[in-house]
């Protein structure tokens, strides 16, 4: 019995697809010299192949299953790095259980590159010394890449006095000891953000240890809540986590947050994953946006693996929201939730007033109706703002013939190329002569992209047309219309250049901006002060889609792009551009009734199953044809039958080709798994996962668990 308690192998879980190769961690020999050095949560290296990686120890072990021929010997601890936590390993073994994905893929992406990269054998300074010393030592302030604060901080250094909706939902929140949630419902400018900093506040106060996280969408917006953070704790460096900061960066605040160095972590949806040894509290802002779901690799839910962190730790969670998701909504209905709510806006700010334009029978410019045309110019006159928003970034979103019917279409994807004017191309003003090389077209899919064609590939006609607006050719348009305004432009494009949107976003809050054209990066968050217009240039595009979640996302962002009128007390308005103008959506917004909507849509899926009523996982699988991604997912339907026999707790859904079947040159198809609730549904996926595996054939599958698109 001796050798039992001596651990000889270590478990490493590595960053490899595990469901695929079926294991989710791999064995090493432990050198007993390094034994009492290695445990649950110590970072090492190993070797793999004819190199090495960094791995994260899960376990140890007295045996292992492998011949001990081929079981290689671990080359020892990563060189400086201090172990993991253990309440961030429970996380991760939760989020490998309920996305059923290795241990080593969702912990390894979440490391910053440079933390898990094997450092040179012969390395002088270890990446962690110096990641420790640029954070804390304050020397990193100045870097060029750090994103500098909004000239004017939106907050005065004193906190205002909380009105008396905030106070109360500052109570529902101080009240609460150990694991809750609560849902902070609150309107446009309504301050939520006050509370959070309040209860943050609060939290910070009680224990001078602890940590604190701030969730937020969109990586646009951390600037803006890091500057209020400094402004209202002066004594703490905020952490910020996000994939746009320079490696440097990314490694300095990811170690302060997991060191516990840092006592304000703010970042986008991969900072769920950050150790963070001593957290007290999180906070999800905007909880209901869909960027907080992960489209690949491991599709985790951010909102949803923060309410579990909080439940395995005991602590309060925050969402915040002007349009909660329904998810949330009815976990409150069922007593699951707490809510909160701020009803109305701070001071003596109104809501905007929502009118919708019907664009049917009507002379658009620039595809703006009249009324749309002269509400900017009235407000462009008053030294307000407008801001024109449009969700498609480019030119325009096709380029076609109108001689042949030809179109744009991407040779890889179901999709159009999109018309891009070329980066750094001057703005060619309508009926300039346009060079074809000022443009591209671009797959916003497969990112493809080519030179604009001289003429028609079909038929030679060498008038081609773009079809549509894009924000280029939107802001083109403005400029002919308003000559002399101050015309800005933000979306991804303009954003891929790192401090762009920024300056974007303050030249607006400093009033050098009269009108703001953009997508979605727009719409949320920001608190322009003299915007007093609002110009939706087209709704339709969620209003009948497949996807039964479009209209809780369509109504979810034209709430949150009105919202970004009439903040400081100005009458606003709000024109809501559509062909459908009966549509039911548009009563519910014109009201600014979430309530009567949320209701709407959650009866309507009980009636048809839909979640958050039912559970639902996904299983994608591509090929080089659609029959042979088909032919893949009926074996796995049939296998997974027969699994369940009779058992009517899950149900297996037909395959059927992916709405967008053909992304850079796979075809796609996909079999959608519902049930009733979610333990029936995960034992079936634990007992299917393995079959999949053994099925013939060369798809490539993943599973999605809680799938946000369909
Ligand atoms: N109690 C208060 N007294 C005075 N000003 C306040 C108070 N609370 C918040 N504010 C200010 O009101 C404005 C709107 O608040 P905030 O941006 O937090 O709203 P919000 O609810 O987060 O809005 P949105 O959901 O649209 O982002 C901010 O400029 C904020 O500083
Ligand atoms: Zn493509």
């Amino acid at each position: 019995m001796g050798p039992d308690t001596i651990h000889r192998y270590a478990r490493v879980a590595l960053d490899l697809p595990a469901s695929q190769l079926g294991a989710s961690w791999f064995d090493y020999a432990l050198d007993p010299q390094a034994q009492p050095a290695i445990a649950p949560g110590s970072w090492v290296l190993v070797p793999w192949g004819t190199g090495r990686r960094v791995g994260l120890v899960v376990a140890l072990a007295t045996h292992s299953d492998l011949d001990p021929a081929r079981i290689k010997t671990l080359i020892g601890p990563l060189p400086d790095a201090r172990p993991a936590p253990e309440p961030w390993l429970k996380l991760l073994r939760f989020a490998a259980d309920y996305y059923h994905r290795g241990l080593g893929e969702v912990a390894l992406p979440a490391v910053p590159k440079l933390l898990r990269t094997p450092p040179a054998p012969k390395a002088r300074a270890s990446v962690f010394g110096r990641a420790r010393a640029r954070f804390g030592a304050g020397g990193e302030a100045a870097s060029p890449a750090e994103p500098p604060e909004p000239p004017e901080p939106p907050e005065p250094p004193a906190p205002p006095a909380l009105n008396p909706a905030q106070r109360e939902a500052l109570a529902v929140l101080e009240a609460s000891t150990g694991f809750s949630v609560t849902l902070l419902h609150g309107v446009t400018g309504s301050g939520k953000t006050e509370v959070y900093l309040h209860w943050l506040a609060t939290v910070l106060a009680r224990d001078p240890a602890c940590q604190v996280l701030l969730l937020v969408p969109e990586i646009a917006l951390t600037p803006q809540l890091a500057a209020q953070v400094a402004a209202r704790f002066p004594a703490e460096r905020p952490a910020i986590l996000h994939s746009d900061l320079p490696d440097g960066d990314r490694a300095a605040h990811w170690l302060a947050a997991a060191e516990g160095r840092a006592r304000v972590v703010i970042g986008t949806r991969l900072a769920v994953l950050a150790p963070m040894p001593r957290l007290a509290a999180i906070v999800v802002d905007e909880e209901h946006d869909p960027s907080y779901k992960q489209q690949e690799g491991v599709r985790y839910s951010a909102r949803d693996l923060a309410i579990v962190a909080a439940s395995q730790r005991g602590l309060p969670v925050l969402l915040g929201s002007a349009t909660p998701s329904l998810e949330s909504w009815l976990a409150v209905r069922r007593g699951r939730y707490r809510l909160a709510r701020l009803p109305g806006r701070i001071g003596d700010a109104a809501l905007p007033e929502l009118e919708v334009l019907d664009l049917r029978h009507k002379t658009l410019q620039h595809e703006l109706a009249p009324a749309a045309v002269a509400a900017i110019r009235d407000t462009i006159a008053r030294g307000e703002q407008a801001l024109v928003f449009i969700n498609r970034r480019g030119y325009a979103p096709v380029l076609g013939c109108d001689q042949c019917g030809w179109l744009s279409r991407c040779a890889d994807c179901s999709a159009y190329r999109v018309l891009h004017r070329a980066a750094g191309a001057q703005r060619a003003g309508v009926g300039a002569s346009r060079g074809p090389a000022r443009y591209r077209l671009v797959c916003h899919h497969c990112g493809g992209e080519q030179p604009v064609p001289r003429a028609c590939p079909e038929c030679g006609n060498i008038d081609l047309k773009g079809l549509g607006q894009g924000t280029q050719r939107l802001e083109e348009g403005l400029l002919e219309l308003f000559p002399g305004a101050r015309i800005a432009r933000l979306d991804r494009d303009v954003a891929s250049r790192r401090g762009a949107a920024q300056k974007v976003l303050d030249a607006a809050h400093a009033g050098e901006v009269d009108v703001l054209v953009g997508t979605q990066m727009l719409a949320k968050g920001h608190d322009f002060r003299r915007l007093s217009l609002v110009v939706v240039v087209d709704c339709d595009g969620g209003l009948y889609a497949a996807d039964y979640r479009a209209p809780e996302r369509l109504f979810a962002t034209l709430m949150q792009v009105s919202g970004r009128a009439g903040r400081d007390a100005r009458a606003s308005r709000v024109l809501l551009q559509t062909r459908f103008p009966e549509h039911p959506l548009f009563a519910y917004l014109a009201r600014h009734d979430y309530d009567g909507f949320a209701d709407l849509q959650l009866a309507e899926r009980e009636q048809v199953g839909l979640p958050p009523w039912r559970h639902q996982a996904l299983l994608r699988a591509e090929a080089t044809t659609q029959a042979a991604a088909l032919a893949f997912l009926a074996q796995a339907r049939d296998a997974g039958q027969a699994l369940l026999g009779d058992d009517a707790a899950v149900t297996l859904l037909d395959p059927v080709p992916m709405a967008m079947s053909r992304l850079a040159g796979r075809e796609r198809a996909q079999l959608l798994i519902e049930s009733d609730a979610r333990p029936p549904l995960h034992r079936f996926l634990d007992a299917w996962l393995p079959r999949l595996r053994e099925l013939p054939g060369n798809a490539r599958w993943a599973l999605d668990v809680d799938p946000a698109e369909i």
